[in-house]
């Protein structure tokens, strides 16, 4: 439902000036038939896909709301990439295409190590025609999934696992809000896993770049991973805040449950239902930590919980936490152990979306 809604409005950014190779800002016939890329990602990165035919279908990786994600393979490279095939609903069709092109605005900008890279969006049918769609995205390949298949998996982390977590998601965000985009949508599944144990940060579905004059609605994104002022706008001065901070309450969410094995703002007894949410999210005391996490454990998640936006941690501040600066190392890898195959079993809190 919150994905509809994000195709409903019709969001705008101010984002720099494209870069004047790139094509995608000039091409407005989204509809056209075309194998040609609308889009390539910034001039550091190579572009490797110029036509979206040369890519056959090797596996379907995942279903999201707004479309299907396959694996795929380049024919003359051998190259496998991601391929997100978004289908835009008849009668939505304008209002989705310009949330699309939203996203594919912020994915060719983004250019690190720390976020899932974009190497072209297409316009065309792909694949055959029961599987195509509207719009595509070429991805990098992330081999071992998201943050939530592993927790699918394994269920609780290690603290010394939860802080590289951590340490990377903050150095995704680091890039994002230096650039001022606000991601918006934080949560296990949107932090996808490469072979190497690097962690990365995808989906700029409902993302904005902030400090924008432009008017933004907050009440988007997954409800779970939804900061006070986000959810209750009024209440918590949501109108002022520039948006960065609820980026790091989503952060705070996810490395709790990464401790807990589960979503740690509703009790194991609660309905997990709007009003239990808004309640937990907006109004409830201090949360009281489980004894057995570390001192710095307990700091760094207060400090992403800080109900107040002005008081909560920065990324800044919390890329100097003793919980993040002392991780032994950049991957996750080596400490996940057997948890590289991945299971569908736990899904995140099913109240993901904003009710209408
Ligand atoms: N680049 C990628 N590499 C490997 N797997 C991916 C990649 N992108 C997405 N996936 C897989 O596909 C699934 C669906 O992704 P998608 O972004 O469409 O939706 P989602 O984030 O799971 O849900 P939502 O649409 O609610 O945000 C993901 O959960 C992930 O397992």
């Amino acid at each position: 439902m919150i994905r509809q809604r994000r195709h409903q409005r019709a969001l705008s950014l101010s984002l720099p000036a494209p870069l004047p190779s790139c094509e995608f800002l000039h091409h407005n016939n989204l509809s056209s038939s075309s194998s040609s890329p609308l889009s390539s990602t910034s001039s550091t990165n190579s572009f490797t896909v110029d036509n979206v035919l040369d890519l056959e279908k090797v596996a379907v990786l995942g279903h999201g709301h707004g479309g299907t994600v396959y694996k795929v393979r380049h024919k003359h490279s051998a190259n496998v990439y991601a391929l997100k095939v978004l289908r835009f609903d008849e009668g939505e069709m304008k209002i989705q295409q310009e949330a699309a092109v939203r996203e594919a605005e912020i994915l060719k900008r983004v250019d690190s190590s720390f976020i899932v890279k974009c190497y072209g969006v297409f316009d065309n049918e792909v694949l055959d025609t029961d599987n195509g769609g509207d719009l595509c995205f070429v991805m990098e390949y992330m081999e071992s999934g998201s943050l939530l298949d592993i927790l699918n998996i394994c269920h609780t982390l290690p603290e010394k696992v939860i802080s590289v977590v951590g340490r990377r998601v903050l150095e995704g965000l680091h890039y994002l809000h230096g650039m001022q985009i606000v991601h918006r949508d934080i949560k296990p599944s949107n932090l996808l896993i490469n072979s190497k144990g690097e962690i990365k940060i995808a989906d700029f579905g409902v993302s904005i770049v902030a400090k924008t004059n432009e008017e933004h609605e907050w009440c988007v994104g997954t409800c779970a991973y939804m900061s006070p002022e986000r959810f209750d706008s009024e209440r918590w001065n949501g109108g002022d805040c520039d948006g960065f901070a609820g980026d790091i309450w989503s952060v705070g969410v996810v490395l709790l449950e990464c401790f807990v094995g589960r979503y740690p703002l509703i009790d194991p007894g609660q309905k997990l239902d709007w009003a239990t949410l808004m309640c937990n999210i907006c109004f409830a005391e201090k949360m009281v930590l489980p004894d057995k996490a570390s001192p710095e454990f307990r700091n760094f998640v207060w400090r992403c919980l800080e109900k107040d936006w002005r008081a909560r941690g920065t990324v800044e501040e919390l890329l100097d936490h003793p919980f993040v600066t002392t991780c032994c190392s950049a991957s996750v890898e080596g400490l996940l152990g057997n948890a590289s195959e991945t299971s569908t079993q736990k899904s995140e809190p099913s109240l993901a979306k904003w009710p209408d």
